[in-house]
């Protein structure tokens, strides 16, 4: 019932951003930051994130994803999905700063509240999701794959994947954590999350945060032939085992939805908080200069 009504209000703020959906012979729709190459006949749809420069997962940006995300939930045709960036070298570059900085509370629930609306929607979502990593891949970005069924990412050094949010001054909040520690074990989280440490590819696969590596050029292939295989699988006992495996550490979530929002803001507003989030924001900017 919660995420119903999440997923309610989420489509009306879809449709005052007012945006015109794009239909390319019914196999083609996108929003502006989002573009979904839909296979309906195969039941398969690619969405490419496409928020530039980093794809940094804005609030305009969520609800758009999330509204074609619950597309194709609601069209039984579709059963898997492949998540990717539509810019190659950047999957996404996490939450977006900005949307955590120098705002209002009422602004930082409403952007939290989008952001667990995200995690909920892709944790238990019905349908495979496979996760195409073609770049780096911090926080929020990493979250975003964590959520997938099976991840692939690309064999290039200069990527990397992990939960960064103890370098920024801040904390991956509880359901992060129980994401991460449900994938590496909990002796690799603690000391990863600790020292917000981001992972190349090939460590990456070692602890088990992406299932394979491959090259570049392969992610897509790949993540298309491992999505044959787990179509293979009848959907009822696949759906049921998924929601076996999942539904208890969402739910723990969906209890405490609004708590977990009262903590967020309470602690982003606090200055030491915001003081840290200028701190790292000047550093992205002065690594250009
Ligand atoms: C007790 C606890 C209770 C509750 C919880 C409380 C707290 C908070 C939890 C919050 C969880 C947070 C999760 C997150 O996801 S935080 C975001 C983490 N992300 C990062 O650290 C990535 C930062 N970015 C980078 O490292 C690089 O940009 C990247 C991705 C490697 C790409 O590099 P490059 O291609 O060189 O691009 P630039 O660095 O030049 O960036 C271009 C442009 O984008 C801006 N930018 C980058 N990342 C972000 C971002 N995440 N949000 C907003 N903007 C971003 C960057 O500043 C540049 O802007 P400019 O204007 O200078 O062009």
């Amino acid at each position: 019932m919660a995420l119903a009504a999440a997923g309610r209000v989420l489509l009306q703020a879809g449709s005052r951003l007012g945006r015109r959906e794009v239909v390319d012979g019914a196999r083609r729709f996108a929003n502006k930051r989002v573009e979904v190459e839909a296979d309906e006949a195969a039941g398969i749809a690619v969405m490419k994130l496409k928020n530039p420069p980093v794809n940094s997962l804005s609030l305009e940006f969520l609800t758009e994803f999330l509204i074609s995300l619950e597309k194709l939930e609601n069209n039984k045709n579709f059963r898997g999905v492949i998540l990717t960036s539509e810019r190659p070298g950047v999957f996404s570059a996490g939450l977006d700063l900005m949307e955590m900085y120098g705002r209002n509370p009422a602004h930082y629930a409403e952007y939290w509240r989008a952001v667990q609306e995200l995690w909920l929607r892709l944790y238990l979502s019905n349908m495979i999701l496979v996760c195409a990593i073609n770049g780096t891949s911090p926080a929020g970005g990493c979250l975003m794959a964590l959520t997938c069924d099976h991840r692939i990412m690309a064999d290039n050094p200069k990527y990397t994947i992990g939960l960064n949010e103890s370098q920024l001054g801040i904390v991956a909040p509880f359901w992060f954590k129980d994401n991460f520690v449900n994938t590496v074990g909990y002796r690799t989280a603690e000391h990863a999350l600790q020292l917000g440490l981001l992972f190349p590819p090939a460590e990456a696969l070692k602890l088990g945060i992406v299932d394979e590596v491959v090259p570049e050029d392969q992610v897509h292939s790949k993540a298309q032939s491992v999505m044959a295989q787990w179509m293979a699988i009848p959907d009822h006992s696949r759906q049921l085992t998924k929601n076996m495996m999942r539904k208890a550490m969402a739910d723990n979530l969906i209890k405490q939805r609004e708590a977990d929002i009262q903590n967020f803001v309470s602690f982003i507003s606090r200055d030491s908080i915001q003081k840290s989030l200028h701190t790292y924001l000047e550093k992205l900017k002065q690594k250009k200069g």
